[in-house]
């Protein structure tokens, strides 16, 4: 077990805040007289040898972790290993052991049923594996549904489901039932009327794997971009592990009732806690293969220096992202405007984008292997920088593409 790791990432997570969720040594023993097992010490005690001796099972056994705002948490484990009894158990759809479940400071584990209503309306939404939908409901009020429950008016409750819908790409389908709906679009159905109650924390409790892999991989890009606009603290659990890699921006890695590894998909990718964790990396890692030129793109955004700021900031402003590159004309790197700094430029009234470039940026050759990425794309918010040996700007690698890239089938690297 790779306690140390555990440690070590709570260690790290020294962010605090009323709006993290965090779970600490929780318990959960099905069966009579639960709560008295827990006088005697059962840390170190098999789950099999407590069933045997007691009748109990034992299905969480102290766990702990934190997870921030906007963070996309995985939990990934096998099945037994324990992950729908902890999503139920930060729902309190069950009643933990022992421990307790923080949300906006508050243990929740010592709310009432009004203030459990209160969280279950306000803060989080559940989306369902078998989507959960209400069949003689069209798309438009199931979509809207979790705000009917909260008493808002049908025009509000429309107008925020509308907006839902399109996010999720269903607009133009509210009339339609759910009968006559692929299984992918129910599931767009479901995450609409979560998104459309707003919630701070959105648990998604197997939400793909009833579908089938085609989809199942189109669901899974439409999710991160989904989850990149609207910034949800997102639960996601999966016993998928390259689901849970492309996903994550963590990964609890849950066996036999605990949590074995929390990490980022990297660490988990250079350390991985267990044989099955290791198994799959080594079959699907193309670490010492891939590199840094094969996975490349071509940046959003180009600016040469001598665009004005005015120029850059709108260039920035129309393209998806609030950042761009800068090059000399002899396309040599300079560093990155963002339309903060092209703003403050503008303020001040005179300049050149030189002067309010972010200049501190790693960059990489186009030969550096995939697996010597890990450890540069952490140093910086924006894509990593490929520059050739003379310093001329050869593409940019996001991160969410160094994992995407780990995990691709290996047939598909092979072919590459
Ligand atoms: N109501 C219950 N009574 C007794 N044991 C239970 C109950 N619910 C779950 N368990 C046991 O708790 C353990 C964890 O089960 P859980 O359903 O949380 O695992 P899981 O990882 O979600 O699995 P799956 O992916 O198959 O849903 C298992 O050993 C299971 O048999």
């Amino acid at each position: 077990m790779n306690m140390g790791k555990i440690l070590n990432t709570q260690k790290e997570q020294t962010l605090s805040g009323p709006e993290c969720l965090e779970v600490k040594n929780l318990w959960k023993i099905f069966g009579p007289k639960a709560k008295n097992l827990l006088k005697s010490d059962l840390r170190n005690v098999p789950k099999e040898e407590i069933l045997e001796k007691t009748g109990c099972v034992l299905a969480l056994r102290d766990i702990s972790f934190r997870i921030e705002p906007g963070e996309f948490f995985v939990i990934m484990g096998l099945s037994g290993s324990g992950k729908s009894t902890l999503i139920r158990c930060i729902l309190r759809l069950i009643e933990p052991t022992a421990g307790s479940i923080i949300i906006h400071g508050d243990d929740i584990c010592k709310y009432d049923k009004e203030k459990l209503t209160h969280m279950r309306r306000y803060t989080t939404s559940m989306v369902f594996q078998h989507f959960g939908l209400l069949p003689h409901y069209n798309v438009l009020d199931n979509a809207a549904y979790g705000l009917k429950v909260r008493g808002m008016s049908k025009e509000e409750r429309y107008a925020k489901a509308e907006q839902a819908l399109e996010t999720v790409g269903l607009k133009g389908w509210e009339s339609y039932y759910p009968g006559s709906l692929s299984g992918g679009m129910q599931q767009r159905v479901g995450l609409a009327r979560s998104l459309a109650t707003d919630p701070e924390i959105l648990i998604m409790d197997e939400p793909f794997s009833g579908l089938d892999p085609l989809i199942r991989r189109q669901m899974q890009d439409e999710l991160v971009e989904i989850q990149e606009k609207v910034k949800k603290t997102i639960i996601f659990v999966t016993h998928d592990l390259y689901e849970a890699l492309k996903l994550g921006s963590h990964i609890a890695i849950m066996r036999n009732g605990e949590v074995i590894q929390i990490g980022t998909p990297e660490e988990v990718f250079t350390e991985p806690a267990d044989d099955y964790v290791r198994d799959f990396v080594q079959e699907a890692s193309p670490a010492k293969v891939l590199t840094a030129g094969k996975i490349m793109k071509e940046p959003g955004v180009l600016l040469y220096e001598w665009q004005g700021p005015k120029a850059a900031r709108h260039m920035i402003n129309v393209s998806e992202h609030d950042y761009a590159f800068v090059v000399t004309k002899h396309h040599e790197l300079l560093g990155i405007a963002t339309f903060d700094g092209m703003n403050a430029l503008i303020r001040k009234g005179s300049g050149s984008i030189r002067e309010a470039l972010v200049t501190d940026l790693p960059t990489c050759g186009p030969n550096t292997l995939l697996e010597d990425l890990f450890p540069l794309a952490p140093l910086s918010p924006y894509p990593l920088a490929v520059t050739d040996e003379k310093g001329k700007f050869l593409g940019q690698i996001r991160n969410r593409t160094i994992i995407e890239s780990m995990i691709r089938d290996r047939e598909e690297v092979v072919n590459d």
